[in-house]
């Protein structure tokens, strides 16, 4: 999703998440100074050293709240404590891991003479898709990964598609395999990605790499790419997941529910919200760790987080804006500047999870090759 417009774009007008500032309410009022005071010092543990924020928060909070109105208290807090939320950098962390990837690549290909192949089929004229796949060609090289890729006409039958996975299936050169999503309509997503070889499924979507994402003690073949990113996150950042209540919003096959499946594996306390939860808020206000994939920009208000959370937001949300020459930007699932003031640390939108999701598929394609390859 760069620079072609999207297909869709939401009719919203959003500089800030909503038209009244945040946490003037009685009630935030009350909440937060104490408990981000509190927080604070559970993640300059949780995040370990890399950590910079401000240390001087309490001393400042006090400051203000001996100073005469409530009001100017509530700014001057929220101000504090934004200039130390931890920007999560995954545009940073992805490039880290391109470079480690290119050096295990040459490694190989000294060693076995190997090098890796990634297929990727696209079907039809979405923009972004076409975006998308042109990036994740892109990736491919900066790395050593040999990119093989099939563009076919919206109108293409289901079996042609199938024919492309059955060869590239038999290619040898081939380590892994993308049918990018969404499929056009016609056409049976399903029956597409199960014939898919499951060696092949960089993107972990087969059915069999989720039933081993969620049984304990079976090894996992492929995870799929952006909860992997999301975890990867995580760990790279020093935040503890161990015995932490998680918070996954948003259930899809291939990102809420191997997210949460994941956490779970990492010893959280995991509960999923959905379009079907009550009080998603109150749910969601208890999260340690949260993670976002609902594509609804801003849906998750400042009110929302618990003081100190660590959030993921997995969203994409392209909405209107006229003072960016593309007419519009991007945005994720969580209102960014509320969360800023009540968060420990977060990701942002563009340049957060969005360039994980490709360094983990070109990771996943990496391992595929070692594997076919018994390259240790
Ligand atoms: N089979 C399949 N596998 C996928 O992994 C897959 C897919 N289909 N269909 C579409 C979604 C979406 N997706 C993204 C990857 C990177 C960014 C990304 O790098 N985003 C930039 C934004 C760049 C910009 O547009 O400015 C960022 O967040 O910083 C976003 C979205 C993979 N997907």
């Amino acid at each position: 999703m760069t620079s072609s417009s999207p297909i869709t774009i939401m009719k919203m007008k959003l500089n800030h998440c909503s038209p009244s500032p945040p946490y003037t309410t009685a009630a935030a009022r009350r909440l937060l100074p104490p408990l981000i005071g509190h927080h604070q010092i559970q993640l300059r543990s949780s995040l370990g050293p890399t950590l910079h924020n401000s240390p001087s928060f309490s001393a400042r909070a006090i400051i203000a709240r001996s100073a005469s109105s409530s009001s100017s208290f509530v700014i001057t807090a929220a101000m504090a404590s934004e200039a130390s939320v931890k920007v999560i950098d995954g545009k940073k962390v992805a490039k880290d891991i391109r470079d480690e990837i290119n050096a295990e690549i040459s490694r190989m290909k000294d060693s076995i003479g190997v090098v890796p192949g990634l297929a990727v089929i696209l079907v039809g004229e979405r923009k972004d898709s076409a975006t998308y796949v042109r990036n994740k060609k892109k990736a491919c090289e900066t790395v050593g990964i040999k990119s093989y890729e099939v563009c076919l006409p919206e109108n293409s039958t289901e079996e042609e598609v199938l024919k492309y996975i059955s060869d590239f299936n038999d290619d040898p050169m081939v380590h892994g395999i993308l049918v990018q999503l969404p499929l056009p309509s016609h056409m049976d997503e399903q029956k597409i990605l199960n014939a898919v070889c499951i060696e092949k499924d960089v993107d972990g979507f087969h059915p069999l790499n989720i039933g081993r994402l969620a049984m304990r003690g079976r090894e996992t073949s492929f995870v799929p790419c952006t909860p992997k990113g999301c975890i990867e996150l995580l760990h790279r950042y020093n935040v503890e997941i161990k015995g932490k209540r998680a918070v996954v919003i948003g259930r899809s096959n291939i990102v809420g529910m191997p997210a949460a499946l994941l956490l779970q594996r990492e010893d959280a306390t995991v509960s999923i919200v959905h379009s079907r939860t009550r009080n998603p808020e109150e749910i969601t206000r208890q999260a340690d760790i949260i993670i976002s994939a609902v594509g609804q920009p801003n849906m998750v208000r400042g009110s929302w987080i618990k003081p100190g959370a660590v959030i993921i937001d997995v969203g994409i949300n392209p909405v209107e804006d006229a003072t960016n020459p593309r007419g519009y930007r991007l945005v994720g699932d969580v209102c960014y500047e509320e969360a800023c003031k009540v968060a420990s640390a977060i990701t942002p939108v563009p340049g957060g999870v969005g360039p994980m999701t490709i360094a983990m598929l070109l990771s996943n394609t990496l391992l595929s090759a070692k594997r076919i390859h018994n390259f240790k």
